[in-house]
């Protein structure tokens, strides 16, 4: 099976999922003029173990994106969207990307149950967001999957603020799941808050608009490690 995200987020010093993401919820252009090549560049410049990349159009993404990162970039990639069809993870695996989103607020229990057994068949890792203790009971081969809570409401389309308080709640069921990949995700903008989650036991973040919006990424990431407990080790640049 083909493990390369989960590896690379598992040995990461500095363990954040940087997201690729063209718009906001409300349609507010987050690349500006560094466009997706000086993007890519900017994230593995700043250490990044892998990517995230927003397909779903909502967020102004479309399956180019995804190409064109891949195309740039040796990185593994998750691909965020709305997937509800088998046809649509063959097509993200075709895309260059080795984990797939599933959504467990849009989804049918025995839809993310199939899409699960599918995606793991496919060899991408399925990385399953979820965002109350319901849907974490959904979760299927939890130990296969990189288990994400998301700390906005995507049925609110993500205009929300979102509460990372969210993610300490749920982190016990999260890791009951077998998981050994707790990731926090959304609206995570600021360092400290982003060290203390890491700090408080999840194995990863996601974060797409704090990182677009910073003005220096390497700055950002830099805050982030001085303000965790435990150091990373070996991180670049040291
Ligand atoms: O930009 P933020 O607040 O850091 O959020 C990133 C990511 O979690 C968000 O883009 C997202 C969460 N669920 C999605 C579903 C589809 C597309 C995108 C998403």
């Amino acid at each position: 099976m083909n493990n390369r995200f989960t590896d690379a987020l598992a040995k990461a010093d500095r363990p954040l999922i940087m997201e690729i993401k063209r718009q906001d919820a409300d349609g507010r252009d987050l690349l500006g003029a560094r466009g997706v090549a000086e993007t890519v560049e900017r994230f593995e410049a700043a250490g990044a173990p892998c990517l995230s990349v927003v397909t779903g159009h909502w967020f102004g993404g479309s399956e180019n994106l995804l190409k064109d990162v891949a195309a740039r970039t040796a990185l593994p990639l998750l691909r965020k969207d709305f997937i509800t069809n088998g046809r649509q993870l063959e097509r993200t695996r075709e895309l260059g990307a080795s984990a797939v989103l599933l959504t467990a607020r849009v989804l049918p229990a025995t839809a993310l149950a199939r899409l699960t057994d599918r995606a793991l068949e496919l060899g991408l890792t399925p990385f399953v967001e979820v965002a109350d203790e319901a849907e974490v009971a959904l979760v299927r081969r939890g130990s296969a999957c990189v288990v994400a809570v998301n700390n906005k409401d995507i049925a609110a389309r993500e205009r929300l603020p979102g509460d990372p308080a969210r993610s300490r709640t749920l982190l016990p069921s999260v890791r009951s799941t077998g998981t050994r990949l707790p990731v926090s995700a959304s609206g995570i903008a600021d360092p400290v808050t982003a060290a203390r989650l890491i700090d408080e036991g999840f194995a990863g973040l996601l974060i797409g608009t704090g990182l677009l919006r910073a003005p220096s990424v390497t700055a950002w990431c830099a805050a982030f490690d001085a303000a965790r407990k435990v150091p990373a080790r070996g991180r670049p640049g040291d």
